[in-house]
């Protein structure tokens, strides 16, 4: 059987002397969709940055076959828009070509081919004709959807994303909900942390229910139950 695009076994995450993380223990096939749900502080962004290799770790982590930081370049992670400083003096195509500079290089200029890759993600999104717009002028959602722009473009096999519903108005919200379900068409693995069950259910078909380690894992079906829910929230 083919690797999957994340395993994880025994593993552990902290923040020096605090340990956040232990003995998660999960697979993510290829081209599937996890859900990560759990209370404030569960420990959902620390196991998207130990898949970007931003903490120290312990125990077995595989990303796409390969050690986390060797698989970075194939890795593309979205952050939350609020977490941004909205007066970032770029336009919405300048931060979607920035997707593109791993593959450039930071000291080369990109090509018209990354110019079209960078121009059709942000199409996309809808956004096509708002590449000149300032970032910090565009609305919560529009700007969320810059961001995953950024991150199609560098064409990842494996995307990330923390909490890119939050603060979303709902035609935002649909749209990255449909391309979401393009890049799986594609057979993108997608990993996301959020809150929102309802999105959770309709965007992934699996679901970690996370509170310092795994309290749950399987389909939504499965794992969105009240027994498991109540269980994962307790600490
Ligand atoms: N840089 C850091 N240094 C020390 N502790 C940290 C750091 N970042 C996060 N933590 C702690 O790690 C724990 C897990 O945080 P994390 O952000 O992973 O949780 P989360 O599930 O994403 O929470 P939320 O839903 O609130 O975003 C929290 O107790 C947090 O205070």
């Amino acid at each position: 059987m083919a690797e999957a695009a994340l395993t994880c076994e025994g593993l552990s995450a902290s923040y020096g002397q605090r340990i956040v993380l232990t003995n998660v223990t999960l697979s993510v096939p290829y081209g599937s969709a996890l859900a990560l749900i759990g209370p404030n502080g569960a420990g959902k962004s620390t196991l998207i940055k130990a898949v970007l290799g931003l903490v120290e770790t312990g125990g077995l982590m595989r990303v796409l076959g390969r050690d986390p930081a060797r698989a970075r370049p194939e890795v593309a992670y979205v952050p939350q828009a609020d977490t941004l400083d909205a007066a970032f003096p770029a336009t919405a195509g300048e931060v979607v070509l920035m997707g593109r500079y791993r593959s450039i290089g930071w000291l080369r200029r990109p090509r018209r081919h990354d110019r079209e890759i960078a121009a059709s993600a942000l199409d996309r999104v809808g956004l096509a004709t708002r590449a000149k717009d300032r970032f910090g002028t565009l609305s919560m959602g529009q700007r969320q959807r810059v961001l995953l722009a950024r991150a199609i473009a560098a064409e990842p096999r494996l995307l990330l994303l923390d909490e890119s519903f939050n603060g979303v108005d709902s035609a935002s919200q649909e749209t990255i909900l449909e391309t979401l379900a393009g890049l799986r068409a594609i057979s993108t693995t997608i990993m996301l942390a959020t809150h929102d069950l309802a999105l959770a259910r309709r965007a992934c078909d699996l679901v970690c229910l996370l509170n310092g380690t795994v309290r749950a894992l399987g389909t939504p079906d499965q794992v969105l139950q009240p027994e498991h829910f109540y269980q994962a929230m307790t600490p």
